[in-house]
């Protein structure tokens, strides 16, 4: 199985070309971005772009940018070539785009691939459906390191939208608040409310709380080494090939649903 990765100067993007090579696969080759500065894992096949990566490979694992998702996702389409999807902080109209390329080409896009976030996403869909939204309120704390650009995390709104699940609405419609600052008014009954702290080199941290006027519930789950993600996404890579067109995420990966 050959398996090329988008991105492969990166933080993910190195730890993907390691993981690859030690699950006994052929690193087909990575893409830098156009006029990139950075330096190549030395010794790594760099192809001059994402159309001769997709060519070369027979899946793509992206952890790059949002903005990539979408031609990337479309050449996945155009060369029948899986797609494993990492990249957060999609857009609506990005997330659609992907989901309509995912009719013609099997695509996995998870939020998170370390697989103790995913065994508490199905965790707080359960707690949501058991506790009453009018009496407990669901506030998701999330930090990472100084580099990264989107806010709040990819997970943290996959948690957003886990909580809305069990409680049988979408995060749209139960509503976000987010990055309150100054008169903000009383939090809004069955809202979900984010916060998203920035600093130092920590590699991700989410912690849901359901709080009530006499008790809280607080699940917290934290990543020591990106590498879980890396061996997640590989782990995806493998279990894409020979699937039915069709946007997966790691819930499907894991057996989980
Ligand atoms: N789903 C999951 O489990 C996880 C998801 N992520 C997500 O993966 C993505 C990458 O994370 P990380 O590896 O830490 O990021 P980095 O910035 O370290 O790496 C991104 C890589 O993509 C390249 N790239 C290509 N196109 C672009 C573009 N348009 N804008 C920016 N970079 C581009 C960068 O090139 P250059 O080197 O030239 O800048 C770089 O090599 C993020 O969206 C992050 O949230 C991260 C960890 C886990
Ligand atoms: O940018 C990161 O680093 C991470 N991004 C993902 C996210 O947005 O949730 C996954 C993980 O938290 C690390």
């Amino acid at each position: 199985m050959r398996i090329g990765i988008a991105g492969i100067a990166g933080r993910m993007g190195r730890l993907l070309a390691e993981e690859v090579q030690a699950a006994g696969a052929i690193l087909s080759g990575g893409t830098l971005r156009p006029g990139s500065r950075a330096e190549p894992p030395a010794g790594l096949p760099i192809q001059p772009d994402a159309a001769a990566l997709f060519a070369a490979s027979d899946i793509v694992i992206d952890f790059t940018h949002a903005e990539e998702a979408v031609p990337h996702a479309e050449l996945a389409a155009r060369s029948a070539t899986p797609l494993v999807l990492g990249s957060s902080g999609l857009s609506a109209a990005q997330e659609r785009a992907v989901a309509e390329a995912a009719q013609l080409v099997p695509v996995v896009h998870a939020a998170n691939f370390a697989p103790g976030v995913n065994l508490v996403l199905a965790l707080a869909e359960k707690l949501a459906a058991a506790l009453p939204a009018e009496a407990y309120d669901a506030e998701i704390v999330e930090m990472h390191h100084r580099q990264k650009v989107d806010a709040p995390s990819g997970t943290a709104l996959a948690m957003g939208r886990a909580v809305a699940a069990g409680r049988g609405t979408t995060l749209e419609a139960a509503g976000m608040e987010s990055g309150r600052d100054g008169h903000t008014g009383a939090r809004r009954t069955g809202s979900i409310g984010f916060a998203a702290l920035r600093g130092g080199q920590v590699v991700g941290e989410h912690t849901l709380l359901f709080a009530a006027a006499t008790e809280h519930i607080a699940i917290t789950h934290r990543s020591f080494d990106r590498r879980s993600y890396a061996v997640g996404a590989v782990r995806a890579a493998q279990w894409i090939i020979g699937r039915r067109p069709g946007l997966y995420s790691m819930m499907d990966v894991l057996g989980m649903r």
